[in-house]
C-alpha cells in the first residue's frame, strides 16, 4: 500500500474563482495502475497533476511516497543535449544499449540519439521525453495531453509502449489513444470525481446508465418541485386575499394571524424546493452547436500528380485530388510528411516549388483555423476587433461550447486551462457565414464531449471543410474524402 497515492478530503481553489475547483475529494491510486485521467476542459486535470506535484496548497491531505514526474518538460535550448543526453539526465545509469530496445518500442531508429533533441520533430521529442520518464524504475510518470504532436501512427505507437508499462496517470481527450492502454479511469465530473476499473467504453457504458438514472430522478425532482411553486405560489396569494378583504379589527387580526402562517408554510415549501433543486444531478450537457454554412458554387480544389518540392526534391508522392462543394477533405499522413505545408499552399500562405497541376479557387468566406495560433491572439484582442452584435454572437458561441459565464469577466486568458484557449480561436473560427472550413488539427486539447458536439454540427450543417487532425474518431466520423500523404523514397 505504500506506493499508493492517497487523497483523503481534498479541496482546492485558484485564489480568483468563486467556488472551489475540488470540494472534499477522497480517491485512492494505486502505484500499478495505467490510469486514465479524463473531465471536461477546465475541469481541473492538470491542476490535480500540480496538486500530486505539490505545487499548489490546498486543504486535506495527499499522501504518497512515489517519485512523481511531469510530462511535458522540454530541456532548456541553451543546453544544447543530444537526446542521448536527454535520457542520461532522466537516469544516469541507463546503458545505450537500454535506451536502443526503448527508442526500438517507440519505431525510432537508434541514430536519434546522437542528434541535438532541439532538432528532432514535435512527435520524436515527445516519445524521446516519454521514454525518459520510464528510464528509472522507482518513477511515477504524470503525463499532460502526450498526443498533440502526435499523427495517427504515433498515437498507436505510444499508446503500445504505455500498455508495456505500468504505474502512471495520463491525461488525454483522445479516446481511440487512451483505450490502447488504460485499465483504470479517473474521471472529473462536474459534481464528483470517480474512480473505475476500465478503459474509456467502460466508462462511457457506466456514464450513460448512470445519466439514464439521473435524468429519471431529475425527471421526478421537477416534478416535484413544479408542485411545491404552485403550492407556494397559492398560499402566498391566499395570504394576501385574506388580509386585504377584511375590514374590522378583529377580522384584521386573523388575518394577520393567517397571514403569518401562510408565509410559514410559504416559507417552509421554498425551503423544500431548495433542497430538492440540490438534489439534481448535474447530468452533462451540451448545446447543439451553431455552425452558418453556406455552400460554395464550383469546385475548390483540382491537384495532379501534384507534390510540394524541398530543396528540389518532392515532399510526398504525388497525388490527386478534387474538391467539390460539400466535400469534407481530409489530409492525413505521418508527422513531417507535409501536411500543414499542403494545407498552407492550399490557403495561399507562403512560397512553394512544386510538381504537377493545380487549379485552386477558394470562396470569400474562408473560416481558418491554425493548429498553433499564428498571430498572438487572444481572448481580449478578439474581442476588441469585434462590433457589439458579432460580440454577442462570440460569447453566444463560447457558451455553447461550454464556457463558464464567469470567465468571461477575466478578460486575461494566460491562466486559462488548454481547452478553454482553444475554444476561443474555436469559436472565433465559428463566427459568421462560411462557405469553406480550412481547420488544421481542431481537435487538439478539446474534451470529448466538444468533440462529439462538433461532430453532431458538422452532420447537422454540411460544411464543405479541409481538414488535418490526427482524431481518428473524428475524422472517421466526418471525412468524405480523404487522401494519405506518404513519404517520397
Ligand atoms: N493559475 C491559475 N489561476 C486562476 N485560474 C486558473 C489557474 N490555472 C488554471 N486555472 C483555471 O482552473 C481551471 C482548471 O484548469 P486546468 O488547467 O487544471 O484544467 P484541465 O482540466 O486540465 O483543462 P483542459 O482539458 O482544457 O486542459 C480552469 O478553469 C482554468 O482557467
Amino acid at each position: 500500500m505504500s506506493g499508493n497515492i492517497l487523497v483523503k478530503n481534498m479541496t482546492f481553489k485558484y485564489p480568483s474563482m468563486i467556488s472551489p475547483l475540488f470540494n472534499n475529494v477522497s480517491v485512492n491510486i494505486h502505484e500499478d495502475w495505467k490510469l486514465g485521467l479524463i473531465g471536461r476542459n477546465g475541469r481541473g486535470k492538470t491542476t490535480l497533476l500540480k496538486i500530486l506535484l505539490d505545487q499548489l496548497e490546498y486543504e486535506g491531505t495527499v499522501i504518497s511516497s512515489l517519485e512523481f514526474k511531469y510530462f511535458p518538460r522540454y530541456p532548456d535550448l541553451d543546453d544544447c543535449l543530444t537526446a542521448e543526453e536527454v535520457l542520461l539526465k532522466e537516469s544516469p545509469m541507463t546503458e545505450r544499449w537500454e535506451m536502443e530496445l526503448e527508442l526500438s518500442y517507440m519505431d525510432l531508429s537508434p541514430e536519434i540519439l546522437d542528434r541535438s533533441f532541439h532538432v528532432l520533430s514535435g512527435g520524436e521529442q515527445t516519445k524521446i521525453l516519454l521514454i525518459g520518464l520510464f528510464l528509472n524504475d522507482d518513477s511515477f510518470p504524470l503525463i499532460d495531453e502526450p498526443t498533440n504532436n502526435l499523427d495517427v501512427h504515433g498515437r498507436k505507437v505510444v499508446g503500445e509502449f504505455l500498455n508495456r508499462k505500468k504505474g502512471f496517470i495520463v491525461i488525454s481527450h483522445d479516446q481511440h489513444f487512451l483505450n490502447h492502454f488504460v485499465d483504470h479511469v479517473l474521471a472529473i465530473n462536474k459534481e464528483s470525481v470517480d474512480v473505475l476499473k476500465g478503459n474509456i467504453e467502460t466508462w462511457q457504458f457506466e456514464k450513460k446508465n448512470a445519466e439514464n438514472l439521473a435524468e429519471e430522478t431529475n425527471q421526478k425532482l421537477f416534478n416535484e418541485i413544479n408542485r411545491l411553486e404552485t403550492v407556494s405560489k397559492r398560499v402566498g396569494t391566499w395570504g394576501q386575499k385574506r388580509e386585504n378583504s377584511t375590514k374590522d379589527a378583529a377580522g384584521r387580526r386573523l388575518a394577520a394571524k393567517q397571514m403569518k402562517r401562510s408565509k410559514a408554510i410559504k416559507k417552509r415549501t421554498e425551503e423544500k424546493i431548495r433542497d430538492k433543486q440540490n438534489l439534481i444531478h448535474n447530468v452533462e450537457e451540451v448545446a447543439d452547436l451553431a455552425m452558418q454554412v453556406e455552400q460554395p458554387h464550383k469546385q475548390i480544389l483540382l491537384l495532379r500528380n501534384f507534390s510540394i518540392l524541398q530543396v528540389g526534391k518532392p515532399l510526398f508522392e504525388p497525388i490527386n485530388v478534387d474538391v467539390y462543394p460539400g466535400d469534407r477533405f481530409f489530409i492525413t499522413g505521418k508527422n513531417g510528411v507535409g501536411k500543414s505545408t499542403l494545407l498552407n499552399f492550399i490557403i495561399g500562405n507562403g512560397k512553394f516549388e512544386i510538381t504537377g497541376d493545380y487549379h485552386i479557387r477558394l470562396p470569400d468566406k474562408l473560416s481558418v483555423l491554425h493548429q498553433k495560433n499564428q498571430l498572438d491572439e487572444d481572448y481580449a484582442t478578439i474581442l476588441d476587433d469585434l462590433t457589439a452584435k458579432e460580440k454577442e454572437s462570440y460569447l453566444h458561441l463560447l457558451r455553447q461550447l461550454g464556457f463558464q459565464r464567469s470567465s468571461f469577466a477575466d478578460r486575461s486568458s494566460k491562466n486559462w486551462s488548454a481547452g478553454e484557449q482553444k475554444k476561443v480561436f474555436l469559436a472565433h473560427a465559428l463566427l459568421g457565414n462560411h462557405s469553406l472550413f480550412i481547420w488544421d488539427e481542431v481537435t487538439n486539447y478539446l474534451d470529448m464531449l466538444i468533440i462529439e458536439q462538433l461532430i453532431d454540427a458538422i452532420e447537422r450543417h454540411e460544411p464543405t471543410m479541409v481538414g488535418v487532425d490526427h482524431n481518428e474518431h473524428f475524422v472517421e466520423s466526418i471525412a468524405t474524402k480523404k487522401v494519405e500523404l506518404r513519404r517520397e523514397v
